[in-house]
């Protein structure tokens, strides 16, 4: 456990679209006495949460919502004043009204955050549920001040004690704001001990350890003050590497140290530490691993087959939970902010009008927009989190085939079909690489993957002691073959589909960007398409020396640090009409044993290549099926024939 682990909680914050007129000065009055999330964090703070308890109905990982922080909001439905009608849920519009149109939302506020550089391109990402230093209170608005409640002065005091408590921690802050500076004035010319533009005092004499040194340190007790002015300090030596590297030490071996004392600091194993890091900037790099030490906010999907948010939010409130719409992005989700009640155990929770859903896990169904009447496939499904938001979004019409390789997973995922009235889904359970021979001709299929989950290191802190470079290849060889058996079980005859998403809750790389390029590659029928969501960061199209499909800048990445969300990634893909084929150029081919196939979209293939791509790659995927074969007759009782030479290396 790193040293940063107990320090979990920060504020809960709400959400951005939200503006101080439609919640009237209560808000108001609570954005203008915050402070940003990053510097709420001491490890020494006293936590000020409530602990709620809630079903594993969650999307991906599960636990770690038991804690809510007592936030400063008392619930009314009079606050919520409009609400937008959510166009990308492709589904029915809902019957569902917070407000007059008269206060039209302002624009969204722009995202405060210390780090903009990052290294993808596009423009700046916004963040979804913004700081709280979101700077979007009106404090002329002296009508409104008038208007303060005993409420609102609750939620002023508690706002306050936010504050102070924000205020006694300043941590890392100070790193992201030296890699900041960096990032603005890389060659600002500065010494040692002299000020910088900013007036804070540069860098003192840093000596970087050597080998030996830091030999002697694995083996002794940390010395964790030591360790986080080091980080501090090479983050700052990092961002002017001229002017304030030393004894002639490389970028490379400050880097080292560096992702050596984050590993240690926050408690991951340097491999994983060293993988996360080479994401971001620097600067970047310390706000993601910052906040993965903060829960994300709490939030429920309203269950649109049994009620209505409006409905459900009066209800909440009336037994005392305090909740505010989430972003215009979606018209179903409701933000946790305090329960006096345990939020997974309300009436209307074990009625099912709602779900506990992690904002994120939002993102690819609406990326997939079900149309009714469709047949859907859910590859990977429980606990069933997206499957019955599909279901919600076919208002019961057509059917959802709900599988999940984990028969025992299979029950939570029946029982929250039942508990939120799904009656147009089938449970299943096969491994997902054995469709379509099960079943095929999907007009869409969700392919929400099995993965590491890097995206929600702060609900399961294990992952990063618990993941290996192995775990990395193993779970992209089975995401690789997984993708394209849901894109081969998608008919490309649909009348109002054909498409596929597929999404984890990881930020790596190999299991996102690695897997969409090589669905590409293997069947070239399909393409990427825009997911549609209005937010998110392009996807990488180089990484690390590999280059990927310029398309892969189509899919969409989601970070805890920029958007407030569990880290998440979805592609979009159209399937398009395998081949037909050109008959007149298989009668030149004739005797010379090629026949040319004429895709959709003009390109012309060999079929041999066609076949050769449609398959798995034989050679780097045969060990890997070989072994599934053998975990499938273990399971059955029966004995497997001992291991190919080719499995023994690859397990080797
Ligand atoms: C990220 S979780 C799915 C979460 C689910 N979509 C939801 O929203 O509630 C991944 C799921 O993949 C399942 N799984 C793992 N390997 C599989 C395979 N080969 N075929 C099908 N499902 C698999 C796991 O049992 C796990 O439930």
């Amino acid at each position: 456990m790193g040293r940063r682990a107990k320090n979990k909680q920060g504020p809960v914050q709400p959400l951005d679209d939200v503006s101080p007129k439609k919640l009237g000065k209560r808000k108001a009055v609570e954005d203008d006495a915050s402070r940003p999330a990053k510097k709420a964090k001491s490890k020494d703070a006293p936590k000020k949460y409530r602990s709620v308890k809630f079903n594993e109905d969650a999307g991906g990982s599960s636990d770690g919502w038991e804690d809510v922080q007592d936030g400063a909001k008392i619930g009314d439905l009079d606050d919520f004043l409009g609400d937008s009608d959510d166009d990308m849920l492709g589904g029915p519009a809902q019957e569902f009204d917070f407000g007059s149109d008269a206060e039209e939302p302002e624009e969204q506020p722009a995202p405060k955050l210390r780090s903009k550089k990052s290294k993808q391109a596009g423009p700046p990402p916004s963040k979804i549920i913004p700081n709280l230093d979101s700077d979007n209170s009106d404090d002329s608005d002296d009508e409104e001040e008038e208007r303060v409640t005993r409420a609102t002065m609750e939620a002023r005091s508690r706002a306050l004690d936010a504050q102070a408590e924000a205020d006694a921690e300043l941590d890392l802050a100070e790193m992201q704001a030296a890699a900041d500076a960096s990032d603005d004035d890389e060659d600002a010319d500065m010494d040692d001990g002299e000020e910088d533009a900013n007036g804070d005092i540069a860098i003192e004499p840093f000596h970087l350890p050597t080998a030996a040194e830091r030999e002697q340190e694995k083996i002794s007790v940390p010395d964790v003050h030591l360790v986080q002015q080091r980080m501090r300090q090479c983050v700052k030596v990092l961002g002017r590497f001229k002017r304030l590297a030393r004894d002639g030490r490389s970028r490379s071996e400050y880097v080292e140290q560096l992702i050596s004392d984050i590993a240690s600091y926050y408690g991951y194993n340097e491999f994983l530490a060293e993988k996360l890091f080479h994401l971001f900037s620097v600067g970047e790099a310390i706000e993601f691993f910052e906040a993965n030490e903060v829960p994300r906010p709490v939030t429920i999907r309203t269950n649109t087959l049994r009620t209505r948010r409006r409905d459900l939010a009066q209800a909440l409130i009336n037994r005392g939970v305090n909740l505010e719409p989430i972003g215009k992005w979606t018209n179903v989700g409701l933000q946790v902010f305090e329960s006096s009640v345990p939020i997974g155990a309300t009436p209307e929770y074990l009625a099912g009008h709602y779900m506990l859903q992690a904002a994120s896990s939002f993102l690819p169904v609406i990326a997939l927009a079900p149309q009714p009447n469709e047949r859907v496939l859910d590859m990977a499904s429980a606990p069933g989190g997206k499957t019955t938001h599909i279901a919600a979004l076919l208002q019961n019409t057509g059917v959802v085939f709900a599988n999940d390789a984990n028969k025992a997973r299979t029950k939570s995922l029946t029982a929250n079909v039942h508990r939120l009235g799904c009656r147009n889904v089938v449970v299943c359970s096969y491994d997902g690489r054995e469709f379509p021979k099960v079943m095929g001709g999907f007009d869409r299929v969700l392919l929400d993957a099995p993965c590491s989950g890097t995206g929600v290191i702060s609900k399961d802190a294990s992952v990063k002691t618990n993941k290996s470079e192995r775990d990395f290849t193993l779970l992209s060889h089975l995401q690789k073959q997984l993708i394209l058996c849901a894109i081969d079980s998608v008919s490309p005859d649909s009348k109002t589909g054909g498409y596929i998403v597929y999404s984890t809750c990881s930020v790596t790389v190999d299991e996102n960007e690695a897997v969409v390029d090589y669905a590409l590659r293997k069947r070239p029928n399909v393409h990427l398409v825009d997911t549609g969501l209005e937010f998110g960061t392009p996807g990488f199209t180089r990484f690390r020396g590999k280059t990927f499909a310029p398309s892969v800048a189509l899919t969409r990445r989601f970070y805890p640090h920029v958007h407030n969300m569990d880290g998440f990634f979805v592609a979009k893909f159209k399937v398009e009409k395998r081949a037909k084929v050109n008959k007149k150029q298989e009668e030149e081919d004739a005797g010379a044993n090629t026949v040319e196939i004429v895709l959709e979209d003009g390109t012309v293939e060999n079929q041999q290549e066609a076949q050769d791509k449609a398959a798995f790659d034989s050679d780097e995927d045969r060990p890997y099926l070989e072994d599934a074969k053998r975990r499938r007759m273990k399971a059955k009782g029966l004995r497997p024939p001992p291991r190919k030479a080719s499995a023994v290396k690859a397990a080797a």
